[in-house]
Formats: structure tokens, C-alpha cells, sequence
């Protein structure tokens, strides 16, 4: 495909999107008609959709109008590309720019454009962040790193990057976290590598990894919203934790046991109604569903679909799965809770919320990570009883 092909492609994914399909679901939709393209072609439009998706407001701004090749048009004009070569008409482009579209808009002039975010997040970002509110937005309009975590149980780092770059994919270490590594090369030969094969590497944020790697004591640990596993199989691999997991929606850990295989470590499965009996655990993680606001890189369409509403219906299931899973602790056992949020209301407050409820705990540990080139935002405390 040539590159104004390419363009045209993710206007058409873009219009789908418009009329109410995930992004997901229309890059699928589209792949799966398109069996000309490869895979670099299949990347660059994904590449162009996301791009747009991050920056939708900007690129509506910049191309005059919501649909996809007004969005596109902004998207490209913002980051300097060369309009009138990728909209030429020529092959499978799309048609020149007329004059009006040729044409382009005065600078932004209001803040939650220029952040990219809905206007009601604005002020909720200045609050939860302060002086951290602007690089945070505009962070959030990047590409996310790709990052690695290195199975310290079936290798070390040095011996994973050596060989990863025998196979074409360049990494370097991240400074968040030590089993983490940065993708600089070769991404797209990761699934088919053999160290994915083997188990030795995940795909895994660093600050996910930090997260876990901040958990104080091995033990009888229960990674109590699993989800797809995630965190659950980083513990696995620290330590000589034993690590159950659970999750409300057990469909959500269905890939896990191939995972874990995969990675030879052991996790047990538990259901809601078993907990009790499994319990006490000396560390409980509760890596909450949130916003996702620190990982809008990744899930930018999340972004644009959070209401005030939701938000506060998250942080009330937050205060009920902190309640439900601290008797589950043994004494002297460790409540860890963790988002991958930059919102103070789905973070700090409800820690402070857990300890007005429970005036016989204490917070030991928290902390906050940056949206930026290292990692996803995210945020991280300890709870324990007094
Ligand atoms: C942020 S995701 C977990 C991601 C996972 N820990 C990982 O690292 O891959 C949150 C998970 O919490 C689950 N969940 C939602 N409400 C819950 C509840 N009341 N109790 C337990 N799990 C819940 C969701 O089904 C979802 O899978």
C-alpha cells in the first residue's frame, strides 16, 4: 500500500469508529477485507487510527470537522506531514484537499483542545496533578513505550537481551523496574520470537511491574482482580510467593493457565464463592478497574467515553472491593491497591476513604507514577491493620 493508501484506509476505519464501532472491532473489520495488506501496512494504519484517537480534539481543531477524513487531514497537518503528497487521488489515495481543507484554522485557544481532553477532565486533571496536569495531557497524546518483563524465573536480563537481539528485536533497560526492558527494534517480531515462545518475556508495562516488584513479602498471595493475569504471573515469578487469582468475571482468566504454563509458574484459579475458604493471604492486590487514565496512550477511546457518572460509580466498586478484601488478610498481611489511574479522586481519596472506614489500619507505602517515555501512570499503596 502506498502511504496516502494507507491514509485512506484509516479514514474509512475513522468514519467507522464515528458511527459507534470499538476501534478495535473496525481495524479487525477492515484487516480481515484487506487481505493485500502486510503487516507494516496493517501497523501504519493502525498507527494513523490511534494517532487520531489520541488527539482527536486537536485533529478536529486542525482538519475543521469530526469525520475521518477531517480528523485525519488534522492529524497529519498537526504533526507537519505533507498534505497535498497523501491526498493526491492517485491509485487508492484519497482525493486532493480542496481549498477550504487546504486552507488551515488559527492556532487552538482553549486548554482542553490543546490537552486533548473532554472539558469536564480539565479541572480534575489540575486537581489530582497540579504542575504534573499539563506534561501528563500532552504525554497522553504519544505513542506508548513497548516494554517487556523479563521472566527472572526462566532467565536474566543480560541472557534476554542477548537473546531477543539475536532475533532482530533491540531493547534497552527500564529504570522503573528491573525485569523491565524497553523495545527500540524489531517490535513486530516479538510474538513470533522464540523467547515468547519460551515464556522468558511478557508484554507488560513497567510501572505494572513496579507496582508488583514494590510488594513487600513473599507468601500466600491472591491477586484478587486478576483480569488477564497480568500482575498475577509477575508475582509468580518473584519471590517464593504462592499465587492464587481471582477475578468477579472469571471468563476474564481464561488465557491464564496457558500463560502461566507457558512461563512455568503455578497459579490457582479461585471462584468468588471459594474465597473465604482459601482465606487468610498474606498479601491481597487489588489492581481495581479504574478509569485506565494513566494508559489512554494505549486505550485512547476511554479518554473520550468516561462520564463524571462512571467515574464515581468506579470509585464506589473501588471502596467495595477494598472492603470485601481486607478480612481476607491474615494478620500482619499486606492490602495492596493499585490503578492504573492519574485521577486523585480514584487514588489517594480512596485510600484516605478505606482508612476513615477502617480506623484500625494504616497506609505503610504509596506512590504515584508519571505518564511518560518509562511507563503508564499509575498509582500504588500499601494498607495494613495497626
Ligand atoms: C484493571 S483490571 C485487572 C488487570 C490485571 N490485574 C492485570 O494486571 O492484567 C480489573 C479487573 O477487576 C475485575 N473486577 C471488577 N469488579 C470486581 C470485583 N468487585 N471483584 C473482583 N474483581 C473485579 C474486572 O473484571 C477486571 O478484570
Amino acid at each position: 500500500m502506498t502511504p496516502g493508501a494507507r491514509v485512506a484506509a484509516a479514514i474509512g476505519i475513522l468514519d467507522q469508529i464515528g458511527e459507534g464501532l470499538a476501534g478495535e472491532q473496525a481495524l479487525t473489520r477492515w484487516a480481515r477485507g484487506s487481505r493485500f495488506a502486510g503487516s507494516k501496512d496493517r501497523a501504519a494504519v493502525r498507527d494513523h487510527v490511534f494517532d487520531v484517537l489520541r488527539c482527536r480534539r486537536s485533529a478536529a481543531h486542525f482538519g475543521r470537522g469530526e469525520d475521518g477524513r477531517a480528523l485525519m487531514i488534522g492529524m497529519l497537518r498537526q504533526s507537519g506531514a505533507d498534505l497535498p503528497g497523501l491526498f493526491n487521488g492517485v491509485g487508492h489515495s484519497a482525493d486532493p484537499l480542496s481549498e477550504a481543507e487546504l486552507n488551515p484554522p488559527g492556532p487552538i485557544e482553549d486548554l482542553a483542545t490543546a490537552w486533548n481532553l473532554p472539558d469536564w477532565l480539565v479541572p480534575l486533571f489540575q486537581q489530582s496533578l497540579g504542575e504534573a496536569a499539563e506534561p501528563t495531557a500532552l504525554a497522553l497524546q504519544e505513542r506508548a513505550p513497548i516494554t517487556l518483563r523479563v521472566n527472572t524465573a526462566k532467565t536474566d536480563i543480560a541472557s534476554s537481551m542477548r537473546r531477543l537481539s539475536e532475533e532482530g528485536i533491540t531493547t534497552v533497560e527500564n529504570p522503573l523496574c528491573a525485569s523491565a526492558l524497553n523495545v527500540t527494534g524489531g517490535a513486530r517480531k516479538i510474538r513470533n520470537s522464540a523467547s515468547f515462545r519460551d515464556g522468558e518475556i511478557e508484554f507488560q508495562d513497567a510501572a505494572s511491574q513496579a507496582v508488583v516488584a514494590a510488594i513487600p513479602t513473599t507468601g500466600k498471595v491472591l491477586d484478587y482482580c486478576a483480569g488477564g493475569g497480568g500482575k498475577a504471573l509477575a508475582l509468580a515469578t518473584q519471590g517464593q510467593n504462592r499465587v492464587s487469582a481471582h477475578d468477579i468475571d472469571p471468563r476474564r482468566m481464561s488465557d491464564l493457565p496457558a500463560r502461566a504454563e507457558r512461563a512455568a509458574v503455578r497459579i490457582r484459579l479461585i471462584a468468588t464463592d471459594a474465597l473465604r475458604a482459601h482465606a487468610p493471604f498474606d498479601i491481597v492486590l487489588c489492581d481495581a478497574p479504574c478509569s485506565g487514565s494513566g494508559a489512554w496512550r494505549r486505550s485512547p477511546e476511554g479518554k473520550w467515553s468516561l462520564t463524571a457518572t462512571r467515574l464515581q460509580q468506579l470509585t464506589e466498586i473501588q471502596d467495595e472491593i477494598l472492603d470485601r478484601a481486607a478480612p481476607l488478610l491474615a494478620r500482619g498481611g499486606v492490602l495492596v491497591y493499585a490503578t492504573c489511574s492519574v485521577l486523585r479522586i480514584e487514588n489517594e481519596d480512596r485510600v484516605t476513604a478505606f482508612l476513615q472506614r477502617h480506623p484500625d489500619w494504616i497506609c505503610s507505602y504509596s506512590r504515584r507514577f508519571a505518564v511518560d517515555n518509562d511507563g503508564d501512570g499509575f498509582f500504588t499503596a500499601h494498607l495494613t491493620r495497626n
